[in-house]
This record gives C-alpha cells, sequence and structure tokens, in this order.
C-alpha cells in the first residue's frame, strides 16, 4: 500500500502491466516480471488464472487456460513470488476472482500477500459493501489496499464512496466491456466520462485499463488520469515472443515512450 502511495506521489503518467501468472509458461513470473521491471512499467498486476473469469476477453481468458494446464495455483504462485521477492523493486499488485481466494481462506491469503510483499488487490466480484463490512480491516491493517473498478455507469455518490474508501488508487475501466484491446482513438462519450470523474476532484488517483493497446492510446489517457493499464496487448504479445526478455524490454520501451 506504501510503495503504491509514494510512487502515485512522485511520478505522473504511470504505466502498469498487466499479465496472467503461469503463462506462456509455469515459471515465467520472473523472467517476465524483471523484463517488465527494466523496460519500465511503474508497477505490475499479475492475475491469478481462474477457469471462469468473468470480466476478462478471449486473449486473458486463453492466456488463464493455458496457465491453470500449466499448473498455475495460488499456492503456486505465492511460493515463486516468495522467492523473487528480493530481486524485483516496483510494487506488485493481484488480480484475482473471489471464489478462489474463499476458498484458500481471505485471512490466509492476505497475511501471504502481506509476505510477499503485495502492495493491493483488485478483485471485481468483491462487492464494496462485503468488502467494508467484512474485509477492511484485514486489509489495511496488513497493507493491502483494495483497488475499486468505476465503469461510465457508476454514480457519481457510489464513486464518492469508493474514493472514501480507498488507499491507493481508483480502476478506471475506459468503457462497459470485457478486457481487450481495441484500436483507435477515445470515443466522446469516454471524454465525458473521463472529464465527470475528473470533475468531482477525487482525493484518489485514478488509473485507466481496458482497451490500452499502444502509445498513442497510453499518451492520450493520461490527460485525463494518472496513468493506464495495459493487458490484452502484452498478452499477445507473448503469445508470439514467449517470455524473451529482450522483446518484453523492447515491447514496454515502446509502449512507454513510443519508439
Ligand atoms: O486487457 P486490457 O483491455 O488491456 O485491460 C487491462 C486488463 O486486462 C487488466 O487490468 C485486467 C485483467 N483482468 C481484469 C479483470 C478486471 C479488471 C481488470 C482486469
Amino acid at each position: 500500500m506504501e510503495k503504491l502511495q509514494t510512487l502515485f506521489k512522485q511520478k505522473k503518467d504511470l504505466l502498469s502491466v498487466y499479465f496472467t501468472a503461469g503463462f506462456p509458461n509455469i515459471d515465467s513470473t520472473l523472467p517476465v516480471l524483471k523484463a517488465l521491471e527494466e523496460g519500465g512499467a511503474d508497477f505490475v498486476e499479475i492475475g491469478m488464472p481462474y477457469s471462469d473469469p468473468l470480466a476478462d476477453g478471449p486473449v486473458i481468458q486463453n492466456s488463464s487456460t493455458v496457465a491453470l494446464k500449466n499448473g498455475m495455483s495460488l499456492k503456486v504462485l505465492f511460493e515463486q513470488l516468495k522467492e523473487l521477492k528480493k530481486s524485483v523493486k516496483i510494487p506488485m499488485i493481484l488480480m484475482g476472482y473471489f471464489n478462489p481466494v474463499l476458498k484458500f481462506g481471505v485471512e490466509a491469503f492476505i497475511e501471504e500477500c502481506k509476505e510477499v510483499g503485495i502492495s493491493g488487490l483488485i478483485i471485481p466480484d468483491l462487492p464494496y459493501e462485503t468488502y467494508i463490512e467484512e474485509y477492511e480491516k484485514l486489509f489495511t491493517e496488513n497493507g493491502i489496499s483494495n483497488i475499486f473498478l468505476i465503469t461510465p455507469q457508476t454514480p457519481d455518490d457510489r464513486i464518492k464512496k469508493l474514493n472514501k474508501a480507498s488507499t491507493s488508487f481508483i480502476y478506471m475501466v475506459s468503457s462497459a466491456a470485457v478486457t481487450g484491446a481495441r484500436n483507435g482513438g477515445l470515443s466522446p462519450k469516454q471524454v465525458d466520462y473521463f472529464e465527470r470523474v475528473n470533475s468531482m476532484e477525487l482525493k484518489t488517483p485514478c488509473m485507466v485499463g481496458f482497451g490500452i493497446s499502444n502509445h498513442q492510446n497510453y499518451k492520450e489517457v493520461c490527460n485525463y488520469a494518472h496513468g493506464a493499464i495495459v493487458g490484452s496487448a502484452f498478452i499477445k504479445h507473448l503469445e508470439n515472443i514467449g517470455d524473451d526478455h529482450n522483446e518484453i524490454v523492447g515491447f514496454i520501451k515502446k509502449l512507454k515512450n513510443g519508439q
């Protein structure tokens, strides 16, 4: 949580990159993380593969299927993260669905997160109300930030509530759809939505995700938010090049700097 807070205070135009743990290979976690860090990603979002990922489009779904076939699980992921804890400096957040977390045991899960140095969690199917009633204390006491998602459909009063309960950033979903790289610029509707959120002058910074696939998209949304999150475009790249270090570094540099 603190690592993320410091990063948001110190830097603008943040680039966060999502990848699915266990993809393309079971032991890709360390090489991918190292290459993302070297390429200039400001923080990373590690996906915990799940068989029923409702918010995910085909590219991320496919990576989850492969990762599960490769034998990735929460237990394996935590073991890997324990080993690489000292060699990765950028903040890490985990993204995943609530069911596997419940099965693991929420308390045990949060303790593992703390132990391996996870800064925050994105659990799209954990409702705000349940979080506040049952888990807020557990998360904050362990320094784990819960990251809420908002969409163009989220009303102002709800955004205000989420803003209050946020401890790092709000995930501003760019449009109401599943994850997936899209081409083309922002639509007037998206701009209206970003401007509506900006005019609320929230205490919490926002990151935009869903459909950001290249340097131009990234720069464009940085006009309306603290940074952007790229998932499917990166996973597609991994489909082609595997976890090759130099290829990943090159991809991230291009995403961030445009060349
Ligand atoms: O894939 P995209 O369109 O680049 O979007 C980012 C996204 O993949 C990543 O943040 C993510 C993957 N699965 C999610 C589920 C919910 C929210 C966010 C996510």
